[in-house]
C-alpha cells in the first residue's frame, strides 16, 4: 500500500512498524474500534490442544491489542468477549471462560492504571458468576477516573435484547408521561442503549474469516467501516490492527451521502 509522506508516495511495506505507526498517527485514528474476536477454538484445534487453550491465548491477545490501541490513540476499544448465545456451550468451557476476566484483571490491572485505561462493560452482568462480577466491578471502580483508552468488554451481551430493553424503557417513559410519542426518534433510541455515552464504532474488525455480525451492536454499527480478516484471534497482532487502521484511513466515509 502507498501513502503520501512529505509530498512523496511511500510504499509502507518498506517501513518499520514504528514508522508506520507514526505515519498512521498523522491521519485520523478511528475513535472507536469494535472487535468480534473469533477463531480461538480453531486455533487450538490446529494445534491438537483443547478449546480452552485457544480462549486463554485469545485473552493474551486482548492484552496485546489493548496496549497497541492505547499507543495508537484509539479512544474506545470494544471487544465481544461473551454473547448471550454463548451460554449454550458445554458447562466446563463456560466455567473456564468466566474465569478469564478474573485472570486478566488480576494480572493486567496495574498496567492498565499506568496506561490510564478505563475498564467498562456492556451486557447483562447479573447472570455472570459472583467471582466474575466481583473482578469486573472492582476493575471498573478502580479505573473509573482514568481518562485514556476505554476498554469496553461486551459480556453476556446481545444487541437484540439491548434494543428490546431500550424500547421497553422508552415505552414505560411514555406511559409515565416522561416521554411523548414525538420524542421517540433515532437519537432517543441511541440514548437508551448501553453505549449511549460512547461514540459509535468507526471500525469493526472480525477475525477468522467469519463475515456476519452475530447479534453484535446492530444499531450502533449502521455507519461503521467493516474489516474482515482470516487471521484467527489468538494470532491477531499489532501489525494486523495497524493494517486495519491503515485500510480504514484510506476509505472515504460518506454516511449515506455522495
Ligand atoms: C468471557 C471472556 C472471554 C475471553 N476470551 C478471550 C478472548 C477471545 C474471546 C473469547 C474468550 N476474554 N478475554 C478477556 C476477557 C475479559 C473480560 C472482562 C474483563 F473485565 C477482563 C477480561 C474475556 N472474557
Amino acid at each position: 500500500m502507498f501513502k503520501k509522506l512529505l509530498g512523496k508516495q511511500v510504499n509502507i511495506n518498506t517501513l518499520s512498524l514504528e514508522e508506520r505507526v507514526a505515519l498512521s498517527k498523522s491521519e485520523p485514528i478511528p475513535a472507536h474500534v469494535a472487535i468480534i474476536m473469533d477463531g480461538n477454538g480453531r486455533w487450538a484445534k490446529k494445534r491438537a490442544m483443547p478449546r480452552v487453550a485457544g480462549h486463554h491465548e485469545g485473552m493474551k491477545t486482548v492484552r496485546k491489542v489493548t496496549r497497541f490501541a492505547s499507543d495508537l490513540g484509539i479512544q474506545v476499544l470494544t471487544v465481544y468477549a461473551f454473547s448471550t448465545e454463548n451460554w449454550k456451550r458445554p458447562k466446563p468451557e463456560i466455567d473456564f471462560l468466566m474465569r478469564l476476566p478474573v485472570e486478566f484483571l488480576g494480572s493486567f490491572l496495574p498496567e492498565m492504571m499506568e496506561r490510564n485505561v478505563r475498564v467498562e462493560m456492556i451486557g447483562d452482568p447479573s447472570l455472570l458468576p459472583a467471582h466474575t462480577q466481583k473482578a469486573l466491578y472492582e476493575a471498573m471502580e478502580e479505573t473509573k477516573h482514568n481518562t485514556g483508552l476505554i476498554l469496553n468488554f461486551a459480556l453476556n451481551y446481545g444487541s437484540r435484547s439491548e434494543m428490546v430493553s431500550a424500547m421497553k424503557t422508552m415505552l414505560q417513559k411514555v406511559q409515565d408521561g416522561h416521554l411523548t410519542m414525538q420524542d421517540i426518534n433515532e437519537e432517543c433510541m441511541t440514548s437508551h442503549l448501553m453505549t449511549a455515552h460512547l461514540p459509535e464504532p468507526d471500525l469493526l474488525i472480525r477475525t477468522s474469516g467469519e463475515v456476519r455480525l452475530s447479534n453484535f451492536m446492530l444499531w450502533q454499527l449502521a455507519y461503521t467501516e467493516f474489516w474482515f480478516t482470516d487471521t484467527l484471534w489468538p494470532d491477531f497482532s499489532e501489525e494486523n490492527l495497524l493494517e486495519a487502521v491503515e485500510n480504514y484511513q484510506k476509505r472515504n466515509r460518506r454516511y449515506g451521502g455522495l
